[in-house]
């Protein structure tokens, strides 16, 4: 399979988070790079995994911009420190216009990607019709089901048109065949632009993998405080990227047992 890793999206270099004398994040670095398959449009799909209380909802504010490093910077494209609103953010709980139908929180979305211009409706039929929520357009978020809210969600910040959409636990609650359609529907965002690269925070190993590119991992070293980036696993390598039946592999398997043994 021939493909490049090109320039770097996203850099977080010598990330501290301290509260007070304890340390909760400590010198992570790691590197996001434009993975370019020749006549595709593919994007980037990033997993970092953690066991619980590690620190993955306190690293997933500081990408999204919703708080700052105690120390180290975290920057896209080359430069840009990263702020609030660079970055898509789905929430756990799908966070909604509770007062807003679903069509006119996704028209504000698009109001705010000049990509869009003239086109507003024609992008929200397409995803719409493509994430099954055509029918609920004009109902309220208190009227959807939890998969509906998700879905909503995730369409929300895609219309917005950021390069970068931020995922915190997208799989938990989900049943199986729910998460079937979850995973498929995240690797259609993330092949919808060659820039796009999603990062999805998470504990499911076994969908994290199966979905990725590559798996940062998120633990404590021996005798130090704080968590740090243990592993990089690049499943490109490994020959697991971007296949359906993934599951079936044994080198799946392998790297599954490989990452438990790690957290
Ligand atoms: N405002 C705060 N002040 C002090 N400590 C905090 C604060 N917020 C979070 N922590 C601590 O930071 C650590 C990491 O929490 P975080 O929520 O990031 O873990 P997590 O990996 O997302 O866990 P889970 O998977 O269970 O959601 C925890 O020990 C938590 O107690």
């Amino acid at each position: 399979m021939t493909y490049t890793k090109e320039e770097v999206l996203l850099e977080v270099e010598h990330v501290d988070l301290n509260y007070g004398e304890r340390s909760i994040l400590r010198d992570v670095n790691f590197t996001i790079r434009n993975i370019v398959r020749p006549g595709m449009s593919q994007g980037q799909v990033v997993s970092l995994l953690g066991r619980s209380g590690i620190g993955k909802t306190q690293l997933f504010r500081l990408l999204a911009g919703l708080q700052q490093p105690s120390s180290g910077s975290i920057t896209i494209f080359g430069n840009k420190e990263v702020e609030a609103g660079d970055m898509g953010v789905v929430f756990q709980h799908y966070y909604l216009f509770e007062w807003k139908t679903i069509y006119q929180s996704l028209m504000m979305a698009c109001r705010q990607n000049p990509a869009l211009k003239g086109n507003e409706k024609d992008a929200i039929a397409k995803w719409a019709t493509a994430f099954e929520v055509t029918d609920i357009l004009h109902k309220y978020p208190q009227q959807l089901s939890g998969g509906q809210r998700q879905r909503a969600s995730i369409m929300q910040q895609l219309l917005k048109g950021s390069a970068f959409l931020l995922f915190d636990e997208p799989f938990s609650g989900l049943d199986i065949c729910v998460l079937d359609k979850v995973v498929d529907m995240l690797l259609q965002v993330s092949v919808s632009d060659e820039l796009k690269t999603l990062v999805i925070v998470s504990h499911d190993i076994e969908t994290s993998v199966a979905i990725s590119d590559t798996v940062f991992i998120l633990g404590k070293e021996e005798g130090q405080p704080g968590a740090t980036v243990k592993q990089e696993i690049d499943l490109v390598e490994r020959g697991l990227a971007w296949q359906k039946d993934v599951r079936r592999e044994k080198a799946f398997a392998d790297t599954l047992d490989e990452i438990k043994a790690s957290l």
